[in-house]
């Protein structure tokens, strides 16, 4: 009895025999028939074994009159079919058609020689490949059964076999077979309808003959291993038959077999077809569409899981962005309706400090030691320098305090502490902005607590009316108009003096715009604009002539004494004019960190310190004479300074205390916490005054203005993007299909990976370039993280990245003449895009993660050079040792170089050259994997892992942005 496998040529045991496939015969179907025709079956003669051979051989065998192909079983006319059926003896029963019930219809025989299959069709090819031919020279021919639907052919066992959808092939190489296969699931796809024919079956098996030439007969070729391994998706792709000869050219592919010829498989050459089939089933089927039998399977061009998935993936993305921003929209929408009275009031808050020190660690211990907690811990206090020691005050709204003192007496310390800014020391004490009823004003808000910090940090590129409407329309309720903010920026800059200048750019370092005192009135009317309840300032006045800042002065104290929205006004003056001075109704006078006076202004300050014994000369300076004193405290007045609670009325009940920090001030710094008004935050951050949507609009609308205005930036990287790429494009110009005109195309691909690596490098230096910017106005609250990041995403990534991206690789692409199809041109575009958002994210993160831009450039071109060693170019990457060669999973300019390079020869490249005049003609691909280890098929995989590389840096991005780019002072 036979066993399964022991039947060669996938021949089906029978009980002590085997049912052969059409053309074989033998005890287990090896030997292939001789002769005769397809309707003889097991009949036939069979191949002589030439002796000393184990292998049959049919190079002496010829076929009967209209049988063609290896082993006869091509048909070539009805006639040939007719008397094939005739001489097996067999006569087709008339009434036995398709469903055994058409009686009457045309069962005459024919032969069908197109592509396409009705029932059971053979072809025959022989296979002519240049890398074939360099390892076997002879003449090799190809033999394959397609089975649409075996139950239709006139003699399902003879003229067919096997199930629906099989189909059974056998290669010939000089006569004698060397390996078979076979494959099912089979679909026929008809295409256009242009005589064309692919078929698509799953489950391929090959078994190579063993010690045939192929297989083991000659060592140094031996293909077993590759052809026994042959598995998956099997195709047979045929053209319409040429009319001159009917014959096709066809292909068969598999991704190992396209992995080693190219993407188009091996090439059939001189295909011919031959079916023997009922009229009646050619007419029936073909009233069917053009793709399919009733009964076989059949597929259309549908779409590929993967394809299905990704397009998923960005249904999904798009949905979820047109949710969020129909979110936006309604939220931002009921912000607009919210009633106007509850938005429009302000001031009413009075500020209130007790107790308020501040501690750095000194230099030695920054360096030598570890952080200050860490230090606290310890009770090392001499590591400390006291900044501010136990300061106290109360500004009530509908006043205006000046903060006096000498250089360095802790001025912009307490109001940046005031203003709740990040400060790097240790601070402790009590800071509580009371809602004062007797104001008139109640509020059921966070209080908003203006503040003008010491420097100006302004958009350079717009106008003073922009920057302030920017401003007034983040910072003042949606339920505010736009025209009622406009109308509000015109009245700031009417009461600052800076209407005349309303319509000039503010500028910068590199190109002049307005002076520096006008830009100090800007910083103040950025806060004006959004109607504080407590002014907080940090020297506002500095750089103003006396009369601009006598001016600025004046509009502080209108804002504070407005009756109907008081507000608590608190400016830090380095060195006031006697007129200056007088607009203060409060005064607070630091020295060493310590308060020598707080209470009411005017001549009150001089009158306490003469009574303590420092004597005031009528006529002078007020100012000056407080500065004179706090500059040179006398050590008494210093010392009472430094108890606790030393508000005026306070201060003659106090005991004297020594004024250093010591056991109990550290005590106080454990047990005193800096009770701040809460900020309302949430889980990500403030709540901001404007929406979400209204901060993307209004950051956007910024951006688009800076773009348009400083056409230079865009059209300098659109200019450098053409000449780079005419220069990429002449480098490569014309490449070659020769082995050097290969490592030319991939070099090509390489250069453009590695100009996009370094190229980002300019959108790390714009970030470093406006962070201060960033900083100020994140401070400020005018807007969140996530929206200035897509606003930068939106204006700088597109024009100033992608777009050159595009430019430089397209000209690039079709002067060095990379393969011409708009498919793969595309496909190339995409990945490069792909990178170049992955490279300018990564870039962003690093500029966002060090402050110092110099250290974040560096580690950029390190990373890049790091990208270019591993991206498989330069070294093949099996071949370095195991220990570095992981490092290879983390570069992204590998898996883009694999895509383009994949992307190229995919475009079914082959390399014609002749190493010393023997003539090469190979696939790209098997160049590209042995040269440099690239994976045919890992396209795909590579667009992901670079997704996961954009998703990646940007989570990254977004991280770093809102937890480490903080102001911290
Ligand atoms: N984080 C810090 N690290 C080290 N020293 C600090 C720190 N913050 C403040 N100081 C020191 O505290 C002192 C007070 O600084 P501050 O800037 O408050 O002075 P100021 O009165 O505003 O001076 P000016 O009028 O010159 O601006 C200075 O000697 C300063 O060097």
């Amino acid at each position: 009895m036979a066993s399964s496998g022991s039947c060669s040529n996938y021949g089906i045991v029978n009980g002590t025999s085997c049912e052969c496939p059409p053309g074989f015969g033998g005890s287990n179907c090896s030997q292939p028939a001789c002769g005769g025709n397809i309707f003889q079956g097991a009949s036939r003669s069979l191949a002589p074994l030439p002796s000393g051979s184990p292998f049959a051989n049919i190079s002496g065998c010829s076929c009967e009159n209209g049988w063609t192909g290896t082993a006869c079983n091509v048909c070539q006319s009805a006639s040939a079919c007719q008397s094939g059926l005739s001489s097996s003896g067999v006569t087709l029963n008339p009434t036995s058609g398709l469903d055994g019930s058409n009686v009457g219809q045309n069962d005459t025989l024919v032969c069908n020689v197109a592509p396409k299959v009705y029932s059971a069709s053979q072809m025959s090819c022989s296979v002519v490949n240049p890398t074939l031919a360099v390892l076997f020279p002879g003449s090799a021919s190809l033999n394959i059964l397609r089975n649409l639907n075996p139950s239709l052919t006139p003699l399902p066992n003879v003229t067919g076999f096997g199930t629906s959808g099989s189909v059974y092939a056998q290669l010939f190489y000089n006569g004698v077979e060397q390996f078979y296969c076979t494959a099912d699931s089979c679909t026929q796809d008809l295409g256009d309808g242009d005589g064309s024919s692919n078929w698509s079956c799953q489950n391929l098996m090959c078994t190579c003959i063993k010690n045939s030439t192929f297989c083991g007969a000659i060592p140094a070729n031996d293909l077993t291993g590759i052809i026994n391994k042959l598995s998956g998706t099997l195709g047979i792709a045929c053209q319409a038959p040429s009319s001159a000869n009917n014959t096709a050219t066809c292909a068969f592919q598999q991704s190992a077999i396209n992995g080693v010829f190219g993407s188009g498989g091996l090439t059939l050459n001189g295909c011919s077809f031959g079916e023997c089939v009922t009229q009646n089933t050619i007419d029936t089927l073909s009233g069917n569409s053009t793709s399919s039998s009733s009964s076989g399977p059949t597929r259309s061009k549908e779409l590929s899981g993967g394809v299905i998935a990704g397009l998923a993936v960005v249904g999904g993305l798009i949905g979820l962005a047109l949710l969020l921003l129909a979110l936006g929209w309604w939220r931002q929408r009921r912000a607009r309706r919210l009633p106007l009275s509850t938005a429009e009031r302000s001031g009413g808050v009075a500020i209130d400090w007790a107790d308020v020190s501040y501690f750095v660690p000194n230099t030695e211990s920054i360096w030598f030691g570890g952080s200050l907690r860490k230090r606290r811990a310890k009770s090392d206090l001499n590591n400390y320098q006291v900044v501010l020691d136990s300061v106290n005050g109360h500004v009530a709204p509908g006043q205006i305090m000046a903060v006096l003192g000498p250089s360095g007496a802790g001025k912009t310390t307490l109001i940046e502490i005031l203003a709740g800014k990040r400060k790097s020391g240790e601070t402790v004490g009590n800071v509580s902005f009371p809602s004062s009823s007797d104001s008139g004003v109640s509020l059921s808000r966070a209080p908003r607590i203006g503040f003008v910090p010491q420097q100006d940090v302004l958009p350079p590129t717009l106008t003073v009316h922009e920057a302030l409407l920017f401003a007034a329309r983040l910072r003042l309720p949606e339920s505010v108009s736009d025209s009622e903010k406009r109308a509000r920026v015109d009245d700031v800059l009417e009461r600052l003096g800076i209407a005349r200048i309303r319509d000039v750019r503010i500028g910068d370092g590199e190109k002049r715009g307005i002076s520096g005192g006008e830009m100090r009135r800007v910083s103040i009317g950025l806060e004006l604009v959004a109607q504080p309840d407590v002014l907080i300032l940090d020297e506002p006045t500095s750089g103003l002539d006396s009369v601009s800042a006598a001016k600025v002065a004046g509009v502080l104290h209108a804002l504070a004494h407005d009756p109907e929205n008081p507000t608590a006004v608190i400016a830090s003056i380095h060195q006031p004019s006697s007129q200056l001075y007088q607009s203060f109704d409060q005064v607070l006078l630091l020295s060493h960190g310590r308060s020598l006076y707080c209470g009411p202004g005017g001549f009150a300050p001089a009158t306490h310190l003469s009574a303590r014994g420092i004597p005031y000369q009528d006529g002078y300076n007020v100012a000056d004479y407080l500065l004179d004193v706090a500059s040179d405290p006398p050590v008494a007045l210093f010392q009472e300074a430094g108890r606790a609670n030393k508000t005026v009325e306070d201060l003659p009940t106090l005991d004297a205390e020594k004024g250093e920090v010591n056991g109990s001030g550290m005590s106080r710094i454990r047990n005193t916490s800096s009770s701040r008004p809460k900020r309302r935050t949430r889980l990500f951050g403030q709540i901001y005054t404007a929406t979400f949507l209204t901060q993307l609009e209004v950051l956007s609308g910024r951006e688009w203005k800076i773009l348009r205005r400083d056409k230079s930036l865009f059209f300098a990287h659109v200019a450098v993007a053409c000449v780079l790429g005419v220069f990429c494009g002449g480098l490569y110009f014309h490449t070659g299909v020769t082995i050097a005109g290969f490592q030319s195309r991939v070099g090509c691909l390489f250069f453009l990976g590695a100009l996009i690596a370094f190229s980002t490098l300019s959108a790390l230096y714009n970030v470093v370039e406006i962070r201060p910017l960033f900083l100020r106005e994140r401070s400020a609250s005018y807007y969140s993280p996530t929206a200035w990041l897509l606003s930068r995403f939106i204006f700088d990534v597109v024009p100033l990245r992608i777009i050159p991206t595009i430019i430089v690789a397209s000209i690039t692409y079709w002067m060095a003449g990379l393969a011409h199809d708009a498919a793969h041109f595309f496909k190339f575009l995409f990945i490069l895009v792909l990178y170049t958002l992955a490279m300018t994210l990564f870039n962003f993160l690093l500029a966002c993660l060090f402050r110092n831009g110099g250290i974040a450039i560096l580690t950029s071109a390190l990373t890049a050079l790091y990208q270019m060693t591993y991206a498989g170019f330069f070294v093949h990457l099996d071949s370095i040792p195991p220990v570095l060669r992981w490092l290879q999973w983390l570069c992204p300019l590998k898996y883009t170089l694999e895509a383009l390079s994949v992307n190229e020869v995919g475009s079914g490249l082959m390399i014609q050259d002749s190493l010393e005049g023997v003539p090469i003609d190979v696939s790209a691909t098997l160049i590209m994997q042995t040269l440099f280890g690239f994976g045919v098929n890992n396209y795909y995989r590579d667009v992901l892992v670079l997704f996961a590389f954009i998703a990646g840096f940007a989570v990254g991005v977004i991280g770093v942005v809102w937890f480490n780019v903080r102001e911290r002072r």
